[in-house]
């Protein structure tokens, strides 16, 4: 009876629209099926109880699954390399290609190399995307193409149509009128000397209340980037992993280079691959398509933040000793000066302390923790020789693993998506944007940062990098605040909604002025929404970017006064994003694609 209840509240949330079908979700339910027993959550239960490590709830989780048998085989199969598999997945790129559908054949193309083993089939997947970019009149990228095929050694019996596809497009350059401008986003504000990405008024408070938050000591109009920061640890999402490179997350496709080792990874340069190796991939190469199939975009996250930890210790026994300190120091990102070269495990710390959701308990949530964290050690301990090899000889080592991946797992809400801006639809009442989700990340700066349903900064993502931007006047001595949910949230959902939701996922009860008072958030202006702004998504024009940028920010300031600060994000916040990112050429193949037809 109490398994029953104790396995029913298996409803684990979704993060996106796009997560992938997770394998892990399928074991939990084969577990319901069966109705595992209730001896698990006894055990769980007792060894909570005594306070017994946490790698003992993992050990007793991880035997109940193999006594079952519930672990699935393709956890235990990794993707090869296969000339016949890339020559199949040409052929589904050509299909593309036919029909039109250039960005899937790009995408297609990209995934034949990488599948190929010999250099001879690398070319020609390549060969073949330069032909898809010529189609979207992206000339710049076809010509990168025709260069890294010819570096392959594209074979010499269809080398002719290499050289014609590459003289029209210098033709078709020679034409074009003007090289488009790219905003580069800067912190506008004199920032701090030890902190030169943070804006210097930005200081770090704690109260019961709260917690640690950040609160600026000036006043910050709307419209100024505060902060600009690049996640300790981040990973791509599966959808863009053959149109981004793997490190720098760059969405480059025509330059992009296959992993020789794994099918499942591509990199813009050699520099990004050797980077790779040095920080994750020799770890996560030998099962990096696995990676993808089991585990949800969070969990990836965590499963290369403890592998970095890990690299950034000299040996089990220090890293074991300075965890204990660590956690005892209770260091912050605002404790280090970022000018110097910190060490590893410096850099590691902020993200070690970042906050702990929830309380120990013997229930469903332990237990999921245990599963995923059982999964990850499996991995890790059966096919990542080079991680097992030099971490994992002893039990202590071993131990620590599971014990930091629990941690890990706990702290995983602090997660946050890097987006792009996909589409957008005129609506009578106003437009909807759809944002593309590509990557997962933790920063120790925005690891900081408060949740509110109103809030006055917005994230943005600049290629791997996060900026945190003002979209309200912020008096000297207010809290930054930004919103942990999709902005929409707030429109969507109502406050008994909101306050589960975050009550489950980040364990407060937000007292936001809309949460506060709500009946004061009634009656909105609709038309104020409607403002236009300088830079539309559909057209993506930026020949001038500053001047887009400032513009604007003068519509938003406008909006900011008109509502004094605190209210929900209203649609001209919104679209002063999607400006911000079209500013910032920050749009998906497609728009890219789109933005190259309407040049001309
Ligand atoms: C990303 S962290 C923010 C920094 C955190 N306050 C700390 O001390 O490290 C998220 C956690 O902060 C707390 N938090 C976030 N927004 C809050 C709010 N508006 N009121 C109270 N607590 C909040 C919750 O515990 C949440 O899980």
């Amino acid at each position: 009876m109490l398994a029953k209840v104790f396995f029913t509240k298996f409803n684990m949330p979704k993060m996106s629209k796009d997560e992938p079908e997770e394998i892990s979700g399928k074991i939990l339910s084969a577990l319901v099926k069966i109705k595992a027993p209730d001896e698990v959550y006894f055990k769980l239960k007792e060894l909570c109880e005594k306070g017994r490590p946490n790698s003992e709830k993992i050990d007793c989780v991880y035997k109940l699954m193999d006594k079952l048998g519930v672990l699935p085989d393709n956890i235990r199969h990794h993707d090869k390399k296969s000339d016949m598999k890339a020559m199949i997945i040409r052929q589904e790129g050509n299909k593309f290609f036919k029909n039109a559908k250039y960005v899937e054949a790009v995408v297609a193309y990209n995934r034949s190399a990488c599948y190929a083993v010999s250099n001879e089939y690398i070319s020609i997947a390549i060969g073949n995307r330069s032909a898809a970019f010529f189609e979207m009149k992206m000339y710049q990228e076809c010509i990168e193409s025709i260069r890294l095929a010819r570096e392959y050694g594209y074979p010499e019996r269809l080398k002719g149509k290499l050289i014609v596809r590459e003289a029209s497009c210098n033709e078709e350059l020679r034409k074009r009128p003007k090289i488009r401008e790219i905003f580069v986003p800067e912190i506008m504000v004199p920032v701090k000397e030890e902190i030169p990405f943070v804006a210097r008024s930005l200081v770090l408070r704690e109260n019961m209340g709260f917690g640690r938050h950040v609160v600026t000591e000036e006043d910050i109009p709307a419209g100024t980037f505060i902060a600009i920061e690049e996640p300790y640890c981040k990973t791509l999402i599966d959808k863009d992993r053959y149109k981004r490179c793997a490190t720098c997350f760059e969405l480059v496709p025509d330059i992009l280079i296959p992993c020789e080792k794994c099918p499942h990874t591509m990199f813009c340069s050699q520099r990004c691959k050797d980077r790779a190796f040095e920080e994750f991939h020799a770890v996560e190469c030998p099962i990096s398509g696995t990676l993808f199939r089991v585990f949800t975009h969070v969990h990836l996250l965590v499963f290369r933040t403890v592998i970095r930890a890990f690299l950034a210790f000299s040996d089990v026994d220090t890293m074991a000793q300075r965890l204990v300190e660590i956690e005892k120091e209770k260091k912050n990102f605002f404790s280090f000066d970022w000018t110097k070269d910190l060490t590893p495990e410096e850099r590691y710390t902020p993200i070690h302390n970042m906050i702990t959701n929830g309380s120990e308990r013997a229930d469903f949530e332990m237990f999921i923790l245990c599963f995923h964290a059982s999964l990850m050690f499996y991995l890790l301990k059966e096919y990542c020789t080079v991680f097992s090899q030099r971490f994992l000889t002893t039990r202590k080592g071993e131990d620590l693993l599971k014990n930091l991946l629990y941690h890990h797992l706990r702290i995983s809400s602090n997660a946050y998506y890097q987006y792009t801006v996909e589409n957008f639809v005129n609506r009578e009442s106003g437009s909807v944007y759809f944002y593309h989700e590509y990557a997962m990340a933790y920063g120790g700066f925005y690891s900081l940062l408060n949740h509110s349903c109103c809030p006055n900064v917005l994230r943005v993502s600049i290629r791997s990098a996060t900026g945190i931007i003002t979209v309200k006047n912020i008096k000297a001595g207010e809290q930054i605040f930004t919103c942990y949910e999709p902005c929409h949230h707030a429109v969507e959902d109502d406050i008994s909604a909101r306050r589960i939701k975050l009550l489950e996922k980040y364990n407060f009860i937000c007292r936001c002025p809309l949460c506060a008072h709500p009946q004061n958030f009634a009656k909105l202006p609709i038309g104020i929404g409607h403002l236009e702004v300088p830079v539309q998504p559909d057209k993506c024009t930026f020949a001038n970017a500053k001047e887009g940028f400032n513009s604007a920010v003068a519509y938003l300031r406008l909006c900011s006064e008109f509502f004094g600060g605190h209210h929900p994000v209203c649609d001209a916040e919104e679209k002063f994003r999607v400006c911000l990112n079209i500013l910032c050429q920050n749009v998906t193949l497609e728009i890219q694609q789109k933005n190259a037809l309407d040049f001309f």
